[in-house]
């Protein structure tokens, strides 16, 4: 589902790489975790796979394509099999719950039946039914998080990019969280987390990608978290 071939990427050519001659690949439904020190590449390999940016060199494949060649007006179709989620969650705070998923089918032209009828189904699965109406102030952190998974996922995309979700969060609600993206990925949706929860990674025993200076370090299957930060 998702590949790099050889990849390195800087951001300028007199940068320090951010990712070093990395060859990972992801297969459909896998959960894999990210992990690393500060500046070690979590976020660019993220980026990679959404084309934010394009790789120096070597390539990346998703869906069998290589994004770096993608044709900018093919972007928005790669996009959309992508949802992805951050640590802050960037909620539109002048729209409702129900408003900020429907947005995300809105903005790619779904008919207002495909919405009305998606939108409730979802928010069901996340746990939010009975908020719809509420404004995202209104909501605690791990409820906001929900909102967000919501949003990236409306559209059944074949990947779920997670950049430490629970990083704003208590470890209760970062339980919650992870048992929800665990129900995504058990509907066969590829989810790929970068974090720097040991507690979660731990919990979970999936594979791992260690990431050290931009290189891998390791990859483990129902790995643990495994280094001092
Ligand atoms: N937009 C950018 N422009 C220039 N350099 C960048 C940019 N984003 C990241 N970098 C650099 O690339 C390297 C990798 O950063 P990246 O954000 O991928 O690391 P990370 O592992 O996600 O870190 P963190 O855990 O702190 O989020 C770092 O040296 C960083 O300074």
């Amino acid at each position: 589902m998702i590949r790099f071939d050889s990849v390195t990427h800087a951001y300028s050519k007199t940068a320090r790489p951010a990712l070093v001659d990395v060859d990972v690949e992801i297969a459909k439904g896998e959960f894999v975790f990210l992990v690393g020190p500060s500046g070690s590449g979590k976020s660019t390999f993220l980026r990679l796979v959404f084309k934010e940016e394009t790789p120096s060199k070597g390539s990346v494949f998703v869906a069998g394509r290589d994004v770096g060649r993608l044709s900018s007006w093919k972007v928005p179709a790669l996009r959309r099999q992508i949802g992805v989620v951050f640590q802050d969650f960037r909620l539109l705070p002048n729209k409702t719950v129900l408003q900020n998923v429907a947005f995300a089918l809105e903005v790619i032209g779904k008919p207002r039946s495909t919405v009305k009828k998606v939108v409730p189904e979802v928010l069901e699965l996340v746990g939010l039914s009975g908020k719809e109406n509420r404004m995202p102030d209104e909501l605690s952190g791990g409820e906001q998080q929900r909102v967000a998974i919501a949003r990236a996922f409306v559209n059944r995309p074949a990947i779920l990019l997670a950049d430490e979700p629970t990083g704003n969060l208590d470890p209760t609600t970062s339980v919650g969280i992870m048992r929800l993206l665990d129900r995504i990925n058990r509907t066969g949706t590829t989810i790929v987390m970068a974090t720097h929860d040991d507690d979660v990674v731990d919990q979970m025993r999936k594979r791992v990608v260690e990431l050290d200076g931009g290189r891998v370090v390791r990859d483990q299957s129902r790995g643990v978290y495994g280094y001092t930060r």
